[in-house]
Order: C-alpha cells, then structure tokens, then sequence
C-alpha cells in the first residue's frame, strides 16, 4: 500500500500530450451523476491507473477566473466565461485529465451563483463531495476579498469545514487531510503573500472555532484536518505573460514530486484505486444527494465491498470458462484428467491472482474477506472436479483390479495370495496416487473415506475371486479324491481285513498331501473346508462300496471263499463223511465278523484332521452301519448263506444215490439177450460205441447240464407243436362234423 501511494503520480511530458482531452460534466443542472464516468477514465487513460492518479477541485466564488486557471494548470478545455457576456458559465460539476499528468481535474459550479439566488444547497453538496473524492481543494479568490471575514468565501468555508467534520465525525482515529490550496488572484504584491496568507489562516481559524463540532470531536484541530497554502497570480488580464509564467511555475508544484511545494503528498490520497473511482464518487453523490450520513471510511468499505464484488465476478466467470473442459469429460464421460491437479492449481491461481491485482487496492479487510469468499467459491466448483475424478478413480481402480485378478488367476501356476496382494497394490496405487495430487492448497480435502469404501470393495472383489478360486480347488480336488480313492477304497473293502481302515485312510491322506498346492495353504480357512469335502467324497465312496446289495455281495464271496473253497483254495466236492455243518458254521461265523469291520470306520492310532460343522458331524460319518442296519444285513446274510448249505447237503445226496450191485444182476440176467444181440449185431455194437463215446464226452466236458436243457427245450418245443397238431386234428374233426350234419339236416328237409 505504502509503495503504490508513494507512487501517487505518473506525469508524462506536457509538450508530447497535445491531443485534445476530452471533458466530462460529472454533475449536470438536474443534479444527475454522469453514467459514462468509466468510459472516459479509460478514454483518458486512467482506467487501470490503480492509485497512480491525484484529484484536484477548484472551489470559489462565481466567475473568479477558475476554469481560466485550471486550463492553464492542466491544460483542460473547461468553458471560460465569455467577456462580453459576463454570465455563469461552469454549471455542475465538471472533470477532464491534466495534460501530460495523471491527475483527474474537477472544475466546481461557482458558489453564491447569482442564478441559483439563495440556494445554498448546491454549494454544500458540490463541497461535501469534493471533499470526499478530491486530495487537494484550490480555493479561488480574489485579492480584494482577503480579510473581508463575512465575505462570500468564508461562508464557503465554514461549509468546507463542516462538510470535512461531517465526513469524518465516525473516524475518531484516522484523520484523512486534506490540502487547502489558496490562489489569491489579481494579487498586485503590495501586500506580501504572508500577509495575506496570515490573514487568510486567522480568518479559518477564527472559522474554525465557531463551529459546533460533532460529539467526540470537540476538541480537534483545523490542522488535524486540514494543510493549508497559498499562492498569488498576478492579473490575467493586464499582465497577461506573467501570469502565464506564474502558472507554469505553479504547475510544478503539481506535476514535480521532487518539488518543496509538491502538492500531491501521499497522505491526502483517498486510497481508491482508479477502476473503482467512478463507483466511488457516483456513491458520494448517491448519498449527498439523499442527504444521507456520510462518513468516508464507511463509503470506502462500501466501495470495496461493491468492487471486490465485481472483480471476483469477472475473475470467477473467467475461471469458470477455463474450467469448463475439464469438466465435462470428467463428470460426463467419466474420463480421468491427467494433469488435473496441476490444471486446477493454476485456474485457481490465475483467478486469485486477477482477483488480487484490482480488489488487493481496496480496503484491506474488506479485500481479505471477499478473498475468503472468492477462495471459497473457487474451492466449491473445483471440488466438484476433484469429487468426479476421485469417482472416477475409484471405479478404475476397481476395473483393474478384478481385470488383473482375472488375467493372472487365467495363468499356469500362480500363487493367488501374492497375485491378489501385487494386483490390490498396484489398484490402491491407481487411486492413491491419482488422489493425492488432486487436493489443493488451502482446502479440507480429503479422500480418505473414498479410499475406506475402495478397501471394502477391493475386499468384496478378492472375497469373490477367493470363493471362485476356492470353487474351482474343490472341485478338482473331489475329482482327484474321487479319482485317486475308487480303486483303493474298491480294493479295501473287497478284501475286508482288520487293517482295512487303515489302507483306506493313507491312501485319502496321500490323496490330499498330493492335492493341495500352495495356493491351498494361502487359503487357509478353505484348506478346512477343503478336508471336510474330500473326506465327504471318501465317505460316499465307501457308501457306494458298502450299499446293501454291494455289502451282501462281499459277504457272499467272502463266505463262499471260506465255504466252498478249500485251504488251497481249489473247490470242494461235499462227501459224505464231510462235516458240512461245522464247515458251514465256521464260514459263517467268520463271515459275520467282517460285518462289524464294515459298520465302522476305524481310525486307529490314525488321526484324520476334519473338522464338525453344524450340518456335519465328523464323528457320526464314521458310521457306515448303524446297528439295525447290521442287523438286518446280519439276517439277510443268514437267509442266503442257508442256500448255499442246502445245496452243499443236495450235492452230497447227489453223490451218494448209487445203483446197489443186485439191480445190475437183475438187469444183465434180465437184459443178456438184448446185451448179445447188441454184442453179435456190428451196427447196433457201433451204434452202442458211438452212444458211450457222446456219453464220456458229455460227462467230461460236463455238457451235461446245457445238454439236458436243449433236450428240455427240443422236448418243450416237440411237446408243443404236438399239442398244436392235435388241437387242430381235434378242430378239423369238429369242423367235418359240424358239415356232416348240415349236409344230414339239408338231405333229411328235402325229403320231407
Ligand atoms: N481580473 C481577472 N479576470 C480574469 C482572470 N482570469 C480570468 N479572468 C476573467 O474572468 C472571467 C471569468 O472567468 P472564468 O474562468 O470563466 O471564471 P469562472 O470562475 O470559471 O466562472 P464560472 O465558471 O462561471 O463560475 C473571464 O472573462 C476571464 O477572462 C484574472 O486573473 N483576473
């Protein structure tokens, strides 16, 4: 602030700033402030001035020759009065530029204006606003009216002075000053300036006193508000040149800041920077004009206010339009940006930065709140953009870590553990890394929560792919138990041994030693459920094996292995001497006993690692055959085993019916005739050799059986078709029968 004040004034050279400047009536007649302030500060150059631009007005009675020196000083073109005419010429209040200066030049509506009669009021209000907008106030006399205290100028003095306390009445600390500049025309030099100036301070001060101060500020002084100098013209008139010479010389102290006299001292700047005066002064009319309170450091923040306003709205339109392709591929099409952070950074930068070339001139609390709130609303719309790229993050990051599982769970010989760790570290990255360069400076930002409920879903994904890859393990595992456990479990249990059990459970625990990889063991919870399956596999098997008919079937065998078989395993033929029932009791017996092998299954001194759930208890697949089962495959055995004994007995009677040695007496005494002529005929001998070779063959090749059911069959069949050829001998007899009485009847009713 200090440096842009000390930096006050920007003069150019006067002779190179010929083009004519336009002038601008600020105030007309109708009391109306001018709307085209703002086109002709830029016009003049001023627009973005900031504060390197001073005010100056020109007070004093009608017709003193003020607008004649001001386009002297400045070099304006305000209207001089016409000699001839000798009427009011300046009416309101009119502005231009200095010539080759920055400084913005007011050329007041004279005061006690003859046509304006005794309204005062025009006076009052043109001094309470150039007081409140100008830095220096000229106040134009002539010599003749130095001293004359009821004079036209002291009333428009005291007014100046009571407009100033008005302004300030609310700012008891800052004192803004404000330069009263006395140019005493026509002054002829008789009297010295000293004198006059003497006069002209004790005239004010006496002014001064006699005002009724505000409350609180009884006791200020003239000099807290006001700095005063003074300064002489000679005649325009009648000595022509050397007021223009003094006028030249005068202007140094306007346009030179290394002069002693130089008017423009930092401290009398208003401190409102050039964009925002036409607002400013337009306001001081506003009030004036309603006759408002008006205290300057109220219309200052005022001003501020309104500015920082209109300098957010511009700078935050801009940023919005450079935010704009950012937003639609994110939040519409869902794109990641790239480099969003960086893009945000400097948007923000670049509004913040427009905001604080123009609004950082204004009033200093105010300028930092709107700040804030510029900050603030920058912040919201671009957290809409860090919002939308976080979303999108997170569903890439969910995409690729179920894309990389899939991929790599695809592969030969993966471990999945470290494939769902590297996959959920390279995901997290996705999102962390993308995350993190997106929150800004200066915000509350976060993406912790985001990434909390990404951590969940990358838990869902990996649960899924656990339970698939669980799937797929047991499923190939049930195969391998079902593959690997058939024969030896067939094997087993079709030769039943005490040992049997045990035979069954090495080969189930080699089974699963050689089905679980390592992926297996990663998954330690399923390795669980995976045991309990193959074991459930086991345990089907052996109920498939030991299914009643396959169990009775064993038995059979086993008991016909026993029974039917001797120690050398060759079959036995029952003679009568044998003792068929202790070999049948004892088949039996021993038979029996592999029932209770069978009901359970025995562990042993084996331990098989399974584990009971609600729907399964380990303990109870143990049981094959609960004890009605055994029972009644205990009895069921019995029942068949009894054939096996009465076929034995049978076979044994079988044996044993032989033709006692008296019917072969009897038949050779009874059959000697038939028996020679077989012996003397050469075909019935060969027909009897030919009978016993069939006979031997058939006994030896023991074709007996199949021979006797063809003989059956032929006998069947033979029997058969002689029943048929009777039944239709019979039917053919009827038939005839039937014909014949016909035949009978027609012959007997003819000759009737
Ligand atoms: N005696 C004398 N007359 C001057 C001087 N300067 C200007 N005049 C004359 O005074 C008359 C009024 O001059 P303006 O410059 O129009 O005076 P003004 O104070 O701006 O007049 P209003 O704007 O009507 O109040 C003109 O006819 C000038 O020629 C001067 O230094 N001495």
């Amino acid at each position: 602030m200090t440096d842009a004040i000390n930096n006050t004034i920007s003069t150019t050279d006067w002779d190179q700033d010929t083009k004519l400047l336009p002038r601008l009536q600020l105030v007309d007649e109708k009391q109306d402030f001018t709307e085209q302030l703002p086109e002709y500060m830029n016009q003049w150059g001023l627009g973005e001035a900031g504060f390197k631009y001073n005010v100056v007005a020109v007070f004093g009675s009608q017709s003193t020759g003020k607008s004649t020196l001001l386009n002297g000083l400045f070099g304006t073109n305000f209207d001089v009065m016409n000699e001839n005419q000798r009427s009011q010429t300046t009416k309101g209040i009119w502005v231009s530029r200095g010539r080759g200066m920055h400084v913005l030049v007011m050329d007041v509506e004279g005061t006690d204006g003859r046509e304006r009669g005794e309204d005062q009021d025009f006076e009052r209000k043109s001094a309470l606003f150039s007081m409140a907008t100008s830095e220096v106030i000229i106040l134009n006399l002539w010599e003749h009216q130095v001293g004359l205290y009821q004079g036209a100028n002291m009333g428009l003095l005291k007014t100046v002075f009571e407009v100033n306390l008005q302004l300030f009445q609310h700012s008891k600390t800052s004192k803004e000053k404000t330069l009263l500049f006395f140019v005493v025309r026509d002054h002829v030099g008789t009297t010295p300036l000293e004198n006059l100036a003497k006069t002209l301070q004790s005239d004010l001060e006496k002014i001064w006193a006699g005002l009724s101060k505000p409350e609180g500020l009884e006791d200020c002084q003239i000099h807290d508000y006001f700095d005063f100098m003074y300064t002489g013209l000679p005649h325009k008139i009648l000595m022509p040149e050397k007021f223009d010479e003094e006028v030249v010389h005068l202007r140094q102290r306007f346009t030179d800041p290394t002069n002693a006299n130089f008017v423009f001292r930092p401290e009398y700047h208003k401190r409102i920077p050039a964009d925002g005066y036409h607002v400013y002064a337009s306001g001081i009319w506003d009030k004036v004009l309603t006759n408002k309170d008006l205290d300057l450091p109220t219309q200052q923040e005022l001003l501020a206010q309104y500015r920082c306003d209109e300098i957010a709205q511009t700078a935050f339109a801009k940023f919005v339009e450079q935010l704009a392709p950012f937003k639609s591929p994110i939040l519409e099409k869902g794109q990641i940006v790239d480099d969003l952070g960086t893009q945000m950074t400097s948007i923000r930068q670049e509004a913040i930065a427009a905001f604080d070339k123009q609004a950082s001139r204004y009033h200093q609390a105010v300028y930092q709140k709107k700040r804030q709130e510029m900050l603030t609303k920058l912040n919201t719309q671009l957290n809409v953009c860090f919002v939308g790229q976080l979303k999108n993050l997170y569903k890439k990051a969910i995409a690729q870590f179920d894309n990389e599982l899939k991929q790599k769970l695809k592969q030969p010989n993966y471990n999945f553990a470290s494939v769902v760790t590297s996959a959920l570290s390279k995901a997290r990255a996705v999102f962390v890394d993308g995350a993190q360069v997106l929150v800004l400076a200066d915000t509350d930002w976060s993406y912790q929560l985001d990434l909390e409920q990404l951590d969940e879903e990358f838990e869902k994904v990996s649960t899924k792919a656990r339970a698939d890859e669980f799937k797929k393990m047991s499923k190939a595992l049930t195969k391998q138990v079902e593959n690997d456990l058939a024969e030896p479990i067939s094997l087993a249990l079709n030769d039943p041994q005490p040992t049997t059990w045990s035979t069954i459970l090495l080969a189930y625990k080699s089974t699963l030693e050689r089905g679980f990889n390592s992926t297996a063991e990663e998954l330690e919870e399923s390795v669980v459920t995976l045991k309990r399956d193959a074991w459930i596999v086991l345990r089907k098997k052996v109920d498939e094996e030991l299914a009643d008919n396959m169990l009775l079937l064993k038995l059979r065998t086993k008991f016909e292995e026993k029974f039917r078989y001797d120690e050398q395993g060759l079959p036995r033929v029952w003679k009568p001497e044998d003792d068929i029932d202790t070999y049948f009791k004892a088949a039996r017996e021993e038979t029996l006993k592999l029932i209770p092998i069978f009901a359970k299954i025995d562990l042993g001194e084996d331990s098989v690692d399974v584990e009971s759930t609600e729907e399964f208890d380990f303990q109870q697949s143990l049981t094959i055959l609960t004890e009605a089962k055994q029972i009644d495959i205990n009895n069921r055995f019995k029942r068949e085993s009894d054939a096996f004994y009465l076929e034995a007995k049978r076979s044994v009677v079988a044996t044993t019916a032989k033709i006692p040695p008296w019917l072969g007496a009897v038949i050779l005494v009874l059959g000697w005739n038939e028996f020679m002529a077989v012996l003397r005929s050469p075909f019935y001998l060969f027909l009897f050799i030919v009978m016993v070779c069939c006979a031997y063959v058939v006994y030896v090749l023991n074709l007996w059986g199949p021979l006797e059911r063809i003989l059956s069959a032929v006998a069947g069949e033979a029997s058969r078709i002689a029943k048929d050829r009777m039944i239709e001998g019979v039917d053919r007899m009827r038939e005839q029968a039937i014909e014949l009485r016909s035949m009978q009847t027609q012959q007997k009713d003819k000759s009737e």
